[in-house]
């Protein structure tokens, strides 16, 4: 069997106090899968795609990335990740290749290979014209794409991105979700995509991990996850395994 891409047991988080953000979380994301985790807000969305980029350290449990422990082998872990973070992170007064090219060198990667790329990543996203444009004139949609871009250069087998589209409209939210599970299908990446919007989540194909004040309440295909749960679509599904009505703005699963 395939070695997970992501692989969470029995990981649990306190901010302090008695209270725990997570709490015997365990699940898998496998090589090639697209999956969500879905829960609403205060759910430990945020709180894991901090342990899992070794941000913050777990009170207990395990993550490994590629058979790498996040803990104990962090550098090796991180190498196959690449992070998209709810709050968008690039400079708004360097151009979209500057952008690029900074990242690139932090990881080590040469100029003129960074170069080719960058190309390959910002073509693939339908973003090369716009390269040499300051992200500061690029609309929400393209400078999340710009974000996806960075993120994959260093050629990582997982990506981590949480709640990448915040902000954007409808059509730029249709593109971003198309654009990353073609990354999943052509090249065989792993994605955990954290939303609390249903309708990103195509019934057919994706996973989900459905987590609820601070535990995971179901996981796996939406298929599996529906029959389990005794729900016809994962939306209802969704609404008794959290048993609350979705947080307002949750659209209902097609
Ligand atoms: N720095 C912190 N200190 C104390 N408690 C925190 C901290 N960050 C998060 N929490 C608490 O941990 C729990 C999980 O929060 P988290 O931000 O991980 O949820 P989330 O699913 O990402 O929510 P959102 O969708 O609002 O970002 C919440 O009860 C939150 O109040």
């Amino acid at each position: 069997m395939a070695i997970p891409a992501l692989e969470i047991e029995g990981l649990r988080h306190s901010y302090g106090g008695d209270r725990y953000a997570l709490e015997e979380v365990g699940f898998r994301v496998m090589p090639g899968a697209f999956t969500c985790l879905l829960g609403p807000n205060g759910a430990g969305k945020s709180t894991l795609f901090a342990l899992a980029t070794n941000l913050l350290r777990p009170t207990a449990g395990r993550i490994r990335i590629h058979g790498h422990d996040i803990a104990t082998a962090s550098g090796d872990a991180l190498a196959c990740m690449g992070v998209v973070f709810q709050q968008p992170t690039l400079d708004l007064d360097l151009t979209v290749t500057q952008n690029l090219h900074y990242f690139a060198a932090l990881h080590g990667i040469g100029r003129r290979e960074a170069q080719r790329r960058i190309e390959v990543e910002l073509t693939r996203l339908s973003l090369f014209e716009r390269r040499d444009e300051k992200v500061r004139a690029l609309n929400g949609g393209h400078r999340r794409r710009a974000e996806i871009a960075r993120a994959l250069l260093h050629r990582p087998t997982l990506l981590l991105l949480d709640e990448p589209t915040v902000g954007l409209d409808i059509p730029a939210r249709r593109k971003l979700i198309r654009h990353v599970h073609d990354l999943c299908t052509d090249d065989g990446i792993a994605v955990l995509w954290a939303t609390h919007l249903i309708d990103e989540i195509d019934p057919v194909t994706d996973h989900v991990v459905v987590l609820h004040r601070g535990r995971v309440r179901a996981s796996g295909p939406v298929s599996v996850v529906n029959a389990e749960a005794g729900c016809a679509t994962v939306a209802e599904s969704y609404d008794r395994l959290t048993a609350a009505r979705p947080a307002a703005g949750v659209e209902a699963a097609a």
